[in-house]
């Protein structure tokens, strides 16, 4: 069978359930095209990967995938389904409409402090979720956080997460991220631990949003290593006492006297104007179970059967999920009549 003839029944297959329209996003080995899912009528991200495209990289979108599986939660990109073909690796995830946090913080230049904060509370619930559940995410930055329809931010690309299998207290090795929100420790190559590592970006972001540039910037990666190594920064005049604290707090050198994503969740920067800490705890829980009604299977035997449901991410899974989408915006839960 001649590669393209091959190719294009891999993208047959996804267009069987989803219409695919224009380029939304690209990056690295894959493309995000806006799609719409045919029986609901909702619109849809498609991540597309060409596996001969994927290389090495392959065990990547598998490390990711298992993690979306067990990622429900109102501020993280949810996916529907995946689909895998002999060419093709496609992942239908969550439309964010708002784009990347990071064309937004470059389109306002800088955001308050007021608008920093509804922002940074909702990354700081989402990524004390994924920490809850094990994981740590390992390449927080503006380019993986987008705006939903409401203005939320909705935490993307989990292919470089880690689930230490001892617990997020185990230490990891791996370097990689995206250097100028790389943890010191992460970059000099030592032993350690991904959450920790993730408020280091986290602080890095705060300061990204209130200032508008790095704290941390060099051309040159060495140089741009030292600096980050070095933790020295200037805070900019604007900033509030409350802010340059909260910085200070969060990029610390070392690791140990940097807070935790626990602490964050009722700083006092973070609770000023709210007097609430974060609600971290996910509105949407995904049950990798669904308990379906028990039968009598026969009065005489009167035998009950529990018949569990597991998430396969199929057709099934998508229709169920973006239906619950659906019902939970208003809209009227029906499937789009036939064509
Ligand atoms: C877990 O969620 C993930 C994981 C992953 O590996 C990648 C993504 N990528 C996405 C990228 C973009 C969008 C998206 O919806 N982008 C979007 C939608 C509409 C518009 C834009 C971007 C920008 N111009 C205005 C219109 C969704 C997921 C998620």
């Amino acid at each position: 069978m001649p590669v393209e003839r091959t190719e294009q029944r891999g993208v047959d297959e996804l267009r069987k359930y989803y219409e695919v329209y224009e380029t939304i996003g690209s990056g690295g080995f894959a493309k995000v095209k806006l799609g719409r899912h045919i029986l609901t009528g909702e619109k849809v991200a498609i991540k597309i990967m060409n596996k001969k495209d994927l290389g090495e990289d392959l065990p990547r979108v598998k490390v990711e995938i298992e993690a979306m599986k067990n990622l429900s939660h109102q501020h993280v990109c949810r996916l529907y389904q995946v689909i895998e073909t002999s060419t093709h690796i496609f992942m239908v995830l969550e439309y964010c409409p708002g784009g990347e946090l990071f064309d937004y913080i470059v389109a306002k230049d800088r955001l308050s402090e007021e608008e920093t904060r509804v922002f940074f509370r909702q990354i700081a619930s989402a990524m004390a979720y994924v920490h809850s559940q094990g994981y740590a995410h390992r390449d927080l930055k503006p380019e993986n956080l987008l705006i939903d329809e409401n203005r939320n931010l909705k935490l993307i690309d989990f292919g470089l997460c880690a689930k230490p299998k001892g617990g997020l207290s185990y230490e990891l090795m791996t370097c990689c991220g995206s250097p100028a929100y790389a943890a010191p420790e992460l970059i000099q190559g030592k032993a350690y631990i991904g959450s920790e590592a993730d408020v280091w970006s986290m602080g890095v972001l705060l300061f990204a949003l209130l200032c508008g540039y790095l704290p941390f910037d060099d051309e040159n990666c060495m140089a741009l290593y030292r600096k980050i190594a070095r933790g020295r920064y200037d805070n900019p005049r604007w900033l509030s006492p409350g802010s340059v604290l909260l910085l200070n707090q969060m990029l610390q050198v070392d690791p140990k006297r940097r807070l935790s994503v626990r602490q964050l969740l009722d700083h006092p920067w973070v609770m000023k104007d709210y007097n609430s800490p974060v609600e971290w705890y996910s509105r949407q829980p995904v049950y990798t179970h669904i308990q379906k009604p028990k039968y009598v299977i026969d009065e005489c035997l009167n035998i009950e059967t529990e018949l569990t449901l597991t998430w396969r991410y199929d057709q099934t899974t998508a229709t169920y999920l973006l239906l619950l989408s659906k019902k939970q915006k208003g809209k009227p839960v029906r499937l789009r009549p036939e064509p």
